[in-house]
């Protein structure tokens, strides 16, 4: 529990108006329920990132939580507001197009488990990212059956759509792999050490090395604007599911298991003792992948085309949806001065400087109802687009910040 610092006493006094959210020099209060939350970098810019602190009404006590997620950098100041009492969106002024939408998550499922875990007051950061809402794809699969095969395939044919999340492992690098392309290469040391630290979304022990995904793998992915596929085992996948990170869940099965040997036997990067360890294990898999109702879709890849035909088809890229592949929007650049107001599903930023006010794009619309996933990770979907408030009739709306 800490000491009120001198702002929060300063903002909350005036945190008055009807949205909840006030903003003064480099810090913003929003309030929801019986917590205020002080968001900010105290009034000194030269703080490398924003801090949080709650303000708890009933008690009049003043908490710093735990805050998890990457933090955004100190700005020239945020604007804030509540999205569905779950989570707190900020504008940051005067940042990138890239960077200038973050939601604070206060009360998400994700927030509630760490609660629990933490047995303390926890908020989660996520970064708004522009670009494909659409959920995550998981593909697994025993060894040898296929799953690279047909991820190469479809980051070929759909390089703007997707991106594969590179995970980290302990096994030794094969001779055509590349280090931070196929996978990152790590010590079990540095590895165990990033687990400890919540670096990973999952991790699994699989034919005697350590393989995980980081939060991050997921985060450049979604940052690019593309939809996420994860290669990961059942075990991963399992983990995957049970996390608040929705996702897609593919199991590949091979036509027979002599002839998932022979693909093994015919790719030539394992030794024989491998071999026949991911034989065994890949007995257990296709139990698991076919019992454990962690998947929503099993393929079987006899024929490859067939089966790359089918996993298109699933994930909704047959046909004429295949050829309209669209790109990440474009970002808008924001003044460093605006103030941020909700209304139903949009939020609008006005851009009232009166230079802006003279130009024909005066509003910049966020329109929340599209936005998915968040922390840990990023938000997805970020869709904002400028309007002219007088000629697309949104004059007159309440401001907040
Ligand atoms: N849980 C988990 N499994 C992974 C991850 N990355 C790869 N794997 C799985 O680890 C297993 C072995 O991968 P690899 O050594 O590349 O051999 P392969 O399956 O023959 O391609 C496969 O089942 C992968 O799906 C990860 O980040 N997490
Ligand atoms: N449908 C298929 N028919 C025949 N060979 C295949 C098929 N799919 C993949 N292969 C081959 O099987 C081997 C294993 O495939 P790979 O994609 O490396 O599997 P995984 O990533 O699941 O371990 C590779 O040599 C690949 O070219």
């Amino acid at each position: 529990m800490g000491e009120a610092p001198a702002f929060v006493v300063d903002n909350l006094l005036q945190n008055q108006d009807g949205f909840g959210s006030k903003s003064k020099g480099c810090n913003t209060t929003t309030t929801i329920g019986d917590k205020t939350y002080v968001i900010g970098g105290g009034n000194d810019e030269s703080t490398l990132s924003v801090e949080v602190q709650i303000f708890d009404k009933t008690t009049g006590n003043c908490v710093t939580p735990i805050v998890l997620g990457t933090k955004p950098n100190t700005c020239k100041g945020l604007s804030a507001v509540s999205l569905n009492d779950d989570r707190i969106l900020i504008v940051k002024k005067g940042s990138t197009p890239d960077d200038c939408i973050w939601f604070l998550e206060v009360d998400t499922r994700f927030v509630r488990e760490q609660k629990k875990i933490q047995g303390t007051d926890v908020v989660a950061w996520s970064k708004g990212a522009r670009g494909y809402a659409e959920k995550p794809v998981v593909i697994s699969g025993p060894s040898g059956v296929g799953k690279g095969t047909l991820i190469s395939m479809f980051m070929k044919e759909f390089p703007s759509m997707f991106g594969f999340s590179v995970s980290h492992t302990t096994r030794a690098p094969r001779c055509m792999e590349k280090d931070g392309v196929h996978y990152h290469f790590t010590e079990r040391s540095i590895m165990e050490k990033e687990i400890k630290d919540g670096k990973f979304l999952e991790y699994a022990s699989v034919h005697g090395n350590l393989y995980g995904t980081s939060i991050e793998a997921v985060e450049v992915v979604t940052d690019a604007g593309k939809r996420c596929i994860l290669d990961i085992d059942v075990q991963g996948a399992r983990s995957v599911k049970a996390s608040s990170l929705e996702a897609i869940f593919i199991f590949i099965c091979p036509p027979s298991m002599e002839e998932l040997e022979k693909r093994l036997r015919s790719r030539g990067t394992e030794t024989e003792e491998q071999i026949l360890k991911r034989l065994r294990n890949a007995k257990t898999e296709m139990e698991q992948g076919h019992s454990s109702g962690i998947f929503d879709h099993i393929l079987y890849n006899d024929n490859l085309d067939e089966c790359y035909e089918s996993l298109k088809k699933l994930l909704g890229l047959d046909g004429a949806a295949a050829a309209t592949q669209r790109s990440a929007p474009q970002g808008i650049d924001l003044p460093t001065d605006h103030s941020v107001s909700k209304m139903d599903n949009k939020v609008i930023i006005n851009c009232g400087t009166p230079e802006l006010k003279k130009a024909s794009k005066n509003l910049i619309v966020l329109d929340v109802s599209s936005l998915k996933g968040g922390a840990p990770g990023r938000t997805r979907g970020l869709d904002v687009y400028a309007i002219d408030s007088f000629s697309d009739g949104l004059n007159g709306i309440n401001q907040t910040s």
